[in-house]
């Protein structure tokens, strides 16, 4: 029999997951998998549980949680030669990865398709040699917005909690000085932030990176060069249109390697790595292409051009 690790956070998305926990052992079980879960305690805990499991042979990991809690996992695995196959159950706010690879919120019908059984080999970023993201790294004051924002008021509010917060930041955003080599190119000066994805889903929404294909080996790298607040708006909300891309203000590119420097010796550049803070630069990002095998829903993401 093959055996499945459930890793889930209980603190996210209101103990939904807990509750169907005896439903959600039954599906895998007539599946033919033995399942045991953990529940996490505590900030990076959800690391431990998955390199534990890994080393315990078992043959998938299931992240139940939020995108925090799937890097964690993933970051628990990564180290490992051989590594099982990773199922998604989308528990948090955002669930930028699950968004981008069609997993749905419903706990029944993620469990469906772990059932299902397909997979595809995804790409996962590295930093440095220690640090992982599967979804976006990103730096620059407004990224910062997300460690702001309660927990308890994420499981209120949803998403809306962000924009809230997000629209308190904007007259504070500032422009950060940094030097960001990618592949062969070198930009060098002041930016509002930049990006670093691995799928086109950030923050939920999914034309800020219309064309990134989540097992190519490549990142797309956005950089906005500083401008005003009402230039930062604009762009901001053509973005969210999907029609920002060929914006002055604004470098797009596709690059396997990213470097990020601070110029200035007092200013910090915080790296946020998918939606948690993941330390400050000097940070190299590195593409490890089609990393980790993820079930998937096949004929839901067969036809995107995102999926090679
Ligand atoms: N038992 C726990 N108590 C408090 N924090 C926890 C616990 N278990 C895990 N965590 C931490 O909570 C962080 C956020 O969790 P997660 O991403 O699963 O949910 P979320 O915050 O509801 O979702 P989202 O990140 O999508 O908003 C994780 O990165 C992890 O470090």
């Amino acid at each position: 029999m093959r055996r499945a690790r459930i890793i889930y956070n209980p603190t996210s998305g209101r103990e939904l997951f807990r509750k169907n926990l005896p439903e959600v052992l039954e599906k895998l079980e007539i599946a033919g998998y033995e399942t045991s879960c953990h529940a996490t305690t505590c900030e990076g805990d959800a690391r431990v549980a998955a390199a534990h499991a890994v080393e315990r042979g078992f043959d998938i990991i299931i992240a139940a949680g939020g995108d925090g809690t799937l890097n964690e996992v993933v970051a628990g695995m990564s180290p490992y030669e051989k590594r099982p196959k990773l199922g998604i159950v989308p528990m948090g706010t955002t669930n930028d990865f699950a968004r981008a690879i069609r997993v749905p919120r419903k706990i029944d019908e993620a469990i469906d398709i772990i059932v299902k059984g397909d997979t595809i080999p995804v790409d996962v970023g590295l930093i440095n040699d220690d640090r992982y993201f599967i979804n976006i790294a990103a730096g620059g004051r407004i990224t910062e917005l997300t460690y702001e924002v309660p927990s308890k008021m994420k499981t209120i509010l949803g998403q809306l909690a962000y924009y809230l917060k997000g629209i308190e930041m904007i007259p504070s955003i500032k422009a950060t000085t940094m030097r960001i080599e990618y592949d062969d190119e070198v930009f060098e000066g002041e930016a509002m932030m930049f990006l670093c994805g691995l799928t086109n889903s950030v923050g939920g929404f999914e034309k800020i990176a219309p064309d990134a294909s989540i097992n190519d080996g490549l990142f797309t790298m956005m950089i906005l060069k500083k401008c005003n607040i009402a230039d930062f708006i604009r762009i901001a909300s053509l973005a969210l249109r999907g029609e920002h891309l060929n914006d002055p203000n604004l470098i797009y590119k596709k690059a396997s390697v990213v470097k990020v420097t601070s110029t200035i010796d007092e200013e910090e550049i915080h790296i946020n790595l998918d939606g948690e803070y993941g330390g400050d630069a000097p940070v190299t990002f590195t593409n490890l292409k089609r990393h980790i095998d993820v079930f998937v829903p096949l004929e839901d993401i067969r036809d995107l051009d995102r999926v090679e």
